[in-house]
């Protein structure tokens, strides 16, 4: 990555539709290197047609895709060399062992690296296969042979679909070793889809939240658990007194004062009498006062429920 290229992907205004449908409308995002990205979404909200754009699989309709800070038609091409996919299905021949599906793979992308194969084999765990053949694998050994295979080219951007939906609980847990080991060992920046925010939880550290083709949030892993922490929300006539009185009667910072006024309060979630008689006695006079956070489910939900039937 040259200093020019401060972001690896950068999508503007990102519209796809088929036959008049949008599949993705007005998308504006800007991926920083070396983080894992989750792309979340229900099914049909546009995961897989965005990842496809960017892969050049399929062309936008309208709006730009600038790649390592490329935008002209050849020059993404050419920028997409640096990419690593697995989009919808991983490209596996059945009849053909793990080592004998990477190898086709390198042949066909012309990588003179025999030693690679082996390489990634161990990388992703499947070095003890041998000549068994993949349609005789689990359904989360053919994922990893899958993102060996995206990773033959050494990519710097690696785009995985659904990568971990109908794994099991250690399938899950082992790509997402391999994913946050790509990530802290090579630096690689990751783009992963999912429809389901508890799998992602753990290994993104970015948070893209699509609903019915149309981006809903983008947010850090940071501000999610922030979302999602519990608290009492607090709305009143005095804030300014109200964190004096936090500050001063109940001994606390551990507070925050939001854009619109209310205070989000994350001590004394079990002492609520504590907090309203102090309130109280200081003559605050409080139109809401609730323990509020959620989990990741409701997050979602609630974050994609303020687009449902437009
Ligand atoms: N080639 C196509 N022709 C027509 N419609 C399409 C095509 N590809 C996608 N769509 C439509 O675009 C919308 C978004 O589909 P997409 O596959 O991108 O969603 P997704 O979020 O990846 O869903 P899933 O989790 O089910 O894979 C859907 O309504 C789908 O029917």
């Amino acid at each position: 990555m040259s200093e020019m290229e401060q972001y690896v992907l950068k999508t503007n205004g990102l519209t796809k539709s088929y036959k008049g449908e949008f599949a993705l409308r007005d998308l504006s995002i800007a991926i920083e290197p070396g983080r894992i990205y989750g792309l979340i979404g229900q099914n049909g909200a546009g995961k897989s047609t965005f990842m496809r754009l960017v892969a050049g699989l399929a062309f936008p309709t309208a709006g730009s895709i600038e790649l390592f800070g490329q935008s002209g038609a050849k020059d993404l091409q050419d920028e997409r060399k640096r990419l690593g996919c697995m989009i919808e299905y991983p490209s596996i021949t059945p009849n053909m062992s793990a080592k004998d599906n990477l190898k086709f793979h390198r042949i066909l992308r012309g990588i003179p690296s025999e030693t690679i194969e082996n390489e990634l084999l161990a990388l992703v765990g499947l070095n003890n296969t041998g000549t068994k053949k993949a349609k005789n694998f689990s359904l989360g050994m053919k994922q990893r042979l899958g993102i060996a295979i995206a990773l033959l080219g050494d990519p710097e951007l690696l785009i995985l679909d659904e990568p971990i939906n109908g794994l099991d609980p250690l399938g899950v847990v082992e790509i997402r070793n391999l994913l946050i080991k790509l990530c802290e060992e090579r630096h690689m920046t990751i783009l992963i889809s999912s429809h389901n925010l508890p799998e992602l939880y753990q290994v993104a550290t970015d948070y893209l939240i699509i609903h019915q083709g149309k981006l809903m949030q983008s947010i850090t892993l940071a501000e999610l658990e922030e979302n999602c922490k519990h608290h009492f929300l607090i709305n009143c006539n005095q804030p300014e007194k109200l964190v004096s009185v936090l500050e001063t009667e109940l001994n606390t910072v551990n507070y925050k004062v939001m854009p619109d006024n209310t205070v989000k309060l994350y001590d004394y979630l079990g002492e609520q009498e504590v907090v309203a008689k102090k309130l109280y006695e200081n003559g605050i006079a409080v139109s809401n006062f609730s323990i509020q956070g959620d989990t990741l489910e409701d997050y979602f939900i609630s974050v994609i429920g303020g687009g449902l039937n437009d």
